[in-house]
Order: C-alpha cells, then sequence, then structure tokens
C-alpha cells in the first residue's frame, strides 16, 4: 500500500488494485460525555467544514505543509488505511510506503510511521514527496539526467531537481492551492464587501480561476456568502480576470520558487533540463495557464503530468513494487 498523505487531499495506492481511496485529509471529531472521538473523515468529514454543530469539529490535521495536530493526524491514517482495506486486513508482512510533507519533522514523521504499524502494517517505509511526484509522472530519475519537477499541492509547492535516484536540488515554498482559495477570498472580501468560505473560494478557484489574464473579461460565475455591510446572504458575479489578478501574488511565488532552482541547479544538470523541460504534478497544476505561466518566467518547455493528482500516490506505488526504486525509499 502507498499513501499520500497531503494536506488536502490522501492518495491511496494498493498493488493489483491501484488508486483506491482519494478524499480530503479531513476528519470530524465528536464530543460525547466529554470523550472526544472520531466521527467520520474524508468526504463525508469535508461536508461538514464550517457547518458543525458546537459538539462536533471537522478539521484538517495538515496545514501548510507541517501537521499542525500529530494525534489527529494519527487518528485520520487509521481510518484511512482502514477504509482503503475494506472489509479486508493486512495481509501478512504487508509493506506500506507514505509519502509525507517534506516540512514534516522527525517527531512527526515517526508519528505518521507509529499510526501505519499501529493501524496493521509489518513494514513502513518513507519516501520524499518530489521524488514520489516524478515517478508517478515518469520522468527518468534513475538515470544520469538532470530532470526538474515542480509538485503543486495544497499546502506547498515543492520544487526539485532529480537525478540518478537522488535529490540534487529540493526547496519548499508554503504556497500552493489553499494559499490561492484564501486570496480569492480575501479579493471578494474587499471588492465586493463579501464574505465566503473556504470551500467557496476553492470552487472559484476550480471553475474560472486562471494563472494569467484572459483576454477580456473572461469566464464569469456566480459566488453567495454573507454580505460585510448587511450581514444578510447575498451573492455577486466575479469574472476570471479579477479572480487571475488575485493569483498574480500566489502564482508570483511559485514562478520565483522555480526560477531559484534554476539558478542553483549545476550548470549540467541545467543542459539536461533544457532539453527535457519542466514537468508540474500535484492539484495546483491542474490552474488553468499555470504552465504557460511558468514557460513565460523560464524560456523552458513546461507540461502538467498526466493524472497530477495522483503522481505521488502512483510513484510511491512504483517505489514500494519495482525494486529499481529501492534507492528511494528510507525507514527513518
Ligand atoms: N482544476 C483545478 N484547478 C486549480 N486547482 C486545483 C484543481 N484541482 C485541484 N486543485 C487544487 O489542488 C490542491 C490539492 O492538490 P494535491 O492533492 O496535490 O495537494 P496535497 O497533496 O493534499 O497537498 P500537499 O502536497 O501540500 O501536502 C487543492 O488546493 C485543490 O484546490
Amino acid at each position: 500500500m502507498a499513501i499520500d498523505l497531503g494536506t488536502v487531499n490522501t492518495v491511496v495506492h494498493v498493488r493489483d488494485r491501484g488508486i483506491v481511496l482519494n478524499e480530503p485529509s479531513v476528519i470530524a471529531l465528536e464530543t460525547v460525555d466529554g470523550v472526544r472521538r472520531v466521527k467520520v473523515v474524508g468526504d463525508e468529514a469535508k461536508l461538514m467544514m464550517g457547518k458543525t454543530p458546537a459538539n462536533i469539529q471537522a478539521m484538517r490535521p495538515l496545514r501548510d505543509g507541517v501537521i499542525a495536530d500529530i494525534e489527529v493526524a494519527e487518528q485520520m491514517i487509521k481510518h484511512f488505511i482502514q477504509k482503503a482495506l475494506g472489509h479486508r486486513r493486512f495481509a501478512r508482512g504487508r509493506r506500506v510506503v507514505i509519502c509525507v510533507p517534506s516540512g514534516a519533522t522527525m517527531v512527526e514523521r515517526r508519528a505518521i510511521r507509529d499510526a501505519a504499524s499501529n493501524a496493521g502494517a509489518r513494514v513502513v517505509q518513507l519516501i520524499e514527496e518530489p521524488m514520489a511526484a516524478a515517478i508517478g509522472a515518469g520522468m527518468p530519475v534513475t538515470e544520469p539526467r538532470g530532470a526538474m519537477v515542480v509538485d503543486i499541492g495544497g499546502g506547498t509547492t515543492e520544487v526539485a531537481v532529480l537525478s540518478l535516484q537522488g535529490i540534487a536540488y529540493s526547496a519548499s515554498v508554503r504556497v500552493g492551492g489553499d494559499r490561492m482559495d484564501e486570496t480569492i477570498a480575501s479579493h471578494v472580501r474587499r471588492a465586493h464587501n463579501l464574505m465566503i468560505g473556504e470551500i467557496t473560494a476553492e470552487r472559484v478557484k476550480h471553475g474560472i480561476g486562471a494563472a494569467t489574464m484572459p483576454a477580456g473579461e473572461g469566464r464569469r460565475m456566480t459566488v453567495k456568502g454573507r454580505h460585510l455591510v448587511t450581514g444578510r446572504p447575498s451573492e455577486i458575479e466575479i469574472t476570471e480576470a479579477e479572480v487571475a489578478e488575485a493569483l498574480i501574488e500566489p502564482v508570483g511565488q511559485i514562478r520565483s520558487a522555480v526560477m531559484a532552482a534554476l539558478e542553483n541547479t549545476a550548470p549540467e544538470l541545467s543542459a539536461d533540463i533544457i532539453d527535457e523541460g519542466i514537468t508540474l504534478t500535484g492539484g495546483g497544476a491542474l490552474l488553468s495557464r499555470l504552465d504557460q505561466a511558468v514557460a513565460e518566467t523560464t524560456g523552458l518547455p513546461v507540461k502538467v503530468a498526466e493524472n497530477a493528482l495522483f503522481c505521488v500516490a502512483l510513484g510511491a506505488g512504483a517505489a514500494l513494487e519495482n525494486p529499481i526504486y529501492n534507492g528511494a525509499l528510507y525507514s527513518s
């Protein structure tokens, strides 16, 4: 079993079965008679966000690429493993590879490993996110050839140059889909006096978000929320151009991170990147015209990986199954 424990989504890949689980990294906890217990995880928990009564708390235990609440994260991992297994149990000697956010500390990594062990895994190994993303995107990570991957997740963007199964350069910036959602929400608040929740902001990004300005106003979308002045439920219409303008700042930070990586890459590897170009993975890579924006900044060919949302889980699964990638896995 391979698990991409993302700050926004958790994806589980199982040998011979493929992707068996793809759900939001959200957990809902219920307090009954002073005792807190897990109510639901994943899709059902996300539906509750922002709408819970006082005794239920729906939360994301991973934020900004780090684990905000270890105990709760552990509970969530255990529930996801059980959900992925269904009625089956872990086969004897079952191995699990978990891809952790690169900002995770040693203590957090140990907690994640313990959660998988407690759920029944016998051997738990970890893999770095950009390495898994590159393997999942089908990049030549085992060859003596430089390849650049940019994984744009919810909490972080990881930029890495890989060669010979090692990471020649990597950097992580705390900008990703979440930051994009926040800038959209604050734009709507400032420009339209409308308060919107994070789920609505994400919907706007998926619907009409873009990394570069459209010709004219572009697409339009109706957005509902609470009016700041009247306090009443209210709706407004916003345009793709407005959203693209709001996204200039987070997209600019991604562009800068890529430029910094190129500036810090050894010349021989740079030469390879000219030929290979840059591959974008992660859900953030699906933002409309982000590939164009990165290509404009770098002057290099840029492509969005097929299955961008699943590259990390597919790569972690391949690393587990194919001995040529064994060097990418580690135990502590
Ligand atoms: N079509 C789309 N357009 C723009 N953004 C998208 C699209 N589809 C998904 N996303 C965004 O991708 C992000 C989630 O990506 P992903 O699942 O790769 O992150 P993660 O692995 O959970 O996060 P991290 O890598 O930071 O731990 C979310 O912010 C989501 O809104």
